[in-house]
């Protein structure tokens, strides 16, 4: 399937210089959110992922309905002040400005495979800065998936050592 009709290119958003690539468009459609749901699914099973991990907000979209599929479960990663219990935060600079993300501690166990999903990858910062919260906790993350993959910001080069499956790249 051409999911690449289903992704809406936005300027200068959220600011001047950027080009915003918009998946609601591909959430909408029935079809085409269930093939790159099953695309993940497929390769987090193969990984033999014992829970999915995903980053605010965009990572849930995908993440959620992969870890439903394998009856596993899912971990949120969060901006900060979102978690109630005991966290593991780290920082990170994004393609526009700058973040933190946490982890609830025992939303890992040690040993735990994880794949991570989320819907872009940028600059590589998001995705380093999730790695880092799920080794810390003794997970083993035995794969990446990204709806997106921006290849001139060469974040896969932040991810070398990783499995990296990618749907779509610009
Ligand atoms: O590779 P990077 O440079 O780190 O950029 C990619 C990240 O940026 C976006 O999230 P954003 O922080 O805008 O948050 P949102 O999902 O809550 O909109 C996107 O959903 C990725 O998580
Ligand atoms: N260009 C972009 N489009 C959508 N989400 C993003 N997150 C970081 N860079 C982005």
């Amino acid at each position: 399937m051409d999911l690449k009709q289903y992704i809406a290119a936005v300027k200068d958003f959220p600011k001047e210089g950027i080009l915003f690539r918009d998946i609601t468009p591909l959430m909408l459609n029935g079809d085409a959110y269930k093939f790159a749901a099953d695309a993940f699914t497929i390769f987090a099973k193969e990984k033999g992922a014992t829970v999915i991990v995903g980053p605010e907000a965009r990572g849930f979209i995908f993440g959620c309905p992969v870890a439903v599929n394998l009856s596993i479960g899912f971990a949120p990663v969060r901006k900060p002040g979102k978690l109630p219990r005991e966290s593991v935060t780290v920082s990170y600079d994004l393609e526009y400005g700058s973040n933190s993300l946490s982890l609830h501690a025992d939303a890992i166990k040690k040993g735990d495979k994880v794949v991570i999903i989320d819907d872009l990858l940028a600059t590589g910062g998001t995705m380093q800065a999730t790695i880092e919260l799920v080794e810390r906790l003794g997970g083993e993350v035995v794969g990446l998936c990204f709806l997106i993959e921006l290849d001139d910001l060469e974040g896969r080069k932040l991810l070398k050592n990783y499995d990296v499956k990618t749907l779509i790249h610009y």
